[in-house]
Parts: structure tokens; sequence; C-alpha cells
């Protein structure tokens, strides 16, 4: 629903009424990022088809899936860098495809990691960045940057992948901006690094109303971190939930079958696989609800004992392994 106010402005000619109608939720929130309808093809191929989500502002939303889903896609798409073949994009209240340098200023962005500026060192590149961005923290870039153990001097295009990532972290950190997009953040990063970015992340979102959207292989890592998950799969399937709700309501259960075929996914079971020779079926319904659909579609199958998952687990139950 669209929940705007109206405005007047005078003008020589008259008074001119207008509707300024920000995009809420069906809570009430504001949305950082609504995706409408979008189709996306690439050539021939249609990577999506009528996709719409939204990222609330003041949340961590998590997108995830499978490698070539399309997530990098999107994220082009919300930057404008793309045009989608059909529907629209949202960001900060303005169409993607039409961001005024203003809100840019708003977004942080990490797009696969990569500095464009590989000729300067890391103290030009602060100093380059800085005049953008008004609100700019230059004492969490260094701190970030000394870590390094190199030389201001030091040239980006002679770092290492990691090490590269580590100056774009810090420039965004620096940025403080509105909204975080941080497209596969964790590229190249050491186990210790990724922990230390976590704790900045924390620090940031501390400061209250700062809404970041994240996608990353380190499944594990958005456990402790988000607040909603959309699950993106191939063909362009969403699911989108608090991640509360998904840890609770998303089972997994060992089972058994005599003779029978294995169970296949189907209305209630989401997906079956085999994990260190045990057989395992995923659904979001309690074991109850499972037995008695066993019973009367999959005769012959005995449910075991439920399993406890990690994220990681329950990301895999989800999207499948490959
Ligand atoms: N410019 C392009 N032209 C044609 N196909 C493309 C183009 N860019 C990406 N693709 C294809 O679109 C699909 C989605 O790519 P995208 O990079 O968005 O996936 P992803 O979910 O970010 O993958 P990963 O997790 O591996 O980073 C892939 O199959 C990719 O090969």
């Amino acid at each position: 629903m669209w929940d705007g106010y109206e405005a007047e402005w005078d003008y020589p000619f008259g008074a001119i009424r207008f509707a300024i109608a920000p995009y809420v939720d069906d809570r009430g929130k504001m949305s950082a990022i609504h995706v409408d309808r979008i189709t996306h093809r690439y050539g021939q191929r249609t990577l999506y088809r009528d996709l719409s989500f939204r990222v609330p502002e003041g949340r961590v939303v998590a997108l995830l899936g499978k490698n070539g889903v399309g997530k990098t896609t999107l994220i082009r798409l919300l930057m404008g860098f793309l045009r989608p073949s059909g529907g629209s994009c949202r960001v900060l209240g303005e169409d993607a495809h039409d961001l005024s340098p203003a809100t840019r200023a708003r977004i942080g962005l990490l797009l696969e990691g990569h500095l464009t500026y590989d000729f300067m060192s890391i103290e030009q590149i602060e100093r380059f960045h800085r005049p953008f961005y008004p609100g700019w923290r230059r004492e969490l870039y260094y701190d970030l940057v000394d870590r390094l153990g190199l030389p201001y001097s030091h040239k980006i295009g002679n770092m290492s992948c990691g090490q590269r990532s580590q100056v774009v972290l810090g420039l965004i950190f620096a940025q403080n901006p509105e909204l975080m997009i941080l497209d596969d953040y964790s590229m190249g990063l050491d186990a210790g690094y990724r922990r230390l970015f976590l704790d900045y992340l924390q620090d940031y979102l501390n400061q209250g109303g700062k809404t970041v959207f994240v996608t990353s292989h380190v499944v594990q890592d958005m456990e402790s971190l988000v607040d909603e998950v959309i699950f993106l799969q191939r063909g362009g399937e969403l699911l989108q939930m608090d991640l509360a709700d998904f840890r609770r309501d998303y089972r997994c259960y060992a089972f058994e079958r005599e003779g029978t075929e294995p169970p296949r996914p189907d209305a209630l079971i989401r997906s079956v696989d085999t994990h260190g020779g045990q057989p395992r079926l995923y659904a979001f319904a309690e074991r109850d609800g499972v037995e008695k659909h066993l019973a009367e579609h999959w005769p012959g199958v005995r449910l075991g004992e439920e399993l406890a998952m990690t994220l990681e687990d329950a990301f895999i139950g989800l999207t499948g392994k490959y």
C-alpha cells in the first residue's frame, strides 16, 4: 500500500498539490528496497519472472541462493546498472533506474568485492572517496586498513584479493550509509577478518535505523546477523521469512523405508537427501503432521528422529546440494 502525505507548493502560476508517497509494507514499515514483479532476461533465457520482495527499513535481510540463481544480477538491477525486462525496483523511495546522486550517497555498495581504482594507494583512495559523503568516518577506514600492516602508499592493484576486500569494506564503513548492499562480502576474507567484519557491522547496526541487504555464500555467518532471509531458487521461486520463524518451522527428520520407494518432494515434503548415509527429509511441519502425511502418501516410510540443523544444513535442505 502507498501511504504518503500531501504537500502544496506555491509557484508563480499558482499552487500545486501533490502526494509524496513513500512505500510502506503491511506492517507499516517503510521499504528501503521494494522489488515489484520484476522479470529479467539475458537474451532468450529468463532468469526470473514476476519476482517481488521488500526489504523493510531498519532490517538486515540476507538474499541466499545457489551459484547462478541471479543474486548479483538483482543487485545490479537495484542499482540501476541493468534495466529489468519487466516490473520495477525502488530503492530508498526512488526508481532504481533513476537514482539521484544524493540517494546513491546514502547507499554503501559492495559489488563482488571489486575496486575499480587499482592505480590508487590506500591513502589516495580514502581521499578520493571522502568528499562524496557528508557523514564520512575517516577513523573507521584507517582502523580497518591499519590491520593490513601495509604502508599507506601501497597500491590497491598490488594487493591480494582479501586485502582489497578489506579496503573496500573500510570505505563502506567510513561512508556510514543508511543502506548497505553487500554482494558476497566474504570474498577472499580469512576467517579472522570475516569475524572482525561482522563485529564492525554490528557496531554499524547499533547506531539504529540502518538497513542491510546482503548476499553471502558463508551461510553460517548470517545466523547471528540477519532478521530475515530470502531464498532465491533457480527459475526465480522466492521464499522470504523472518530468520527466527524459518529456524523454528523448517524441520529435518531421518527416515527409513521398508522396500518402498523413498519419498519425493510434494505438497508437504520440501526436499529429500542423504547425508553420511542417513536419508533425511525436510518439511515446514511438525512431527505429527509429517507422520500423518507419510502414512497417507508414502506408506512403508518410517519417520526417525528429528535432526538438529545449522543454518547451512537448512539452506542445503531447502535449495538442494547442487
Ligand atoms: N551479462 C550477462 N549475459 C548473459 N548471462 C549472464 C550475464 N550476467 C550473468 N549472466 C548469467 O545469469 C545467471 C545469474 O548470474 P548472477 O551473477 O546474477 O548469479 P549469482 O546468483 O550472483 O551467482 P554466484 O552465486 O555464483 O555469484 C548466471 O547463469 C550467469 O551466467
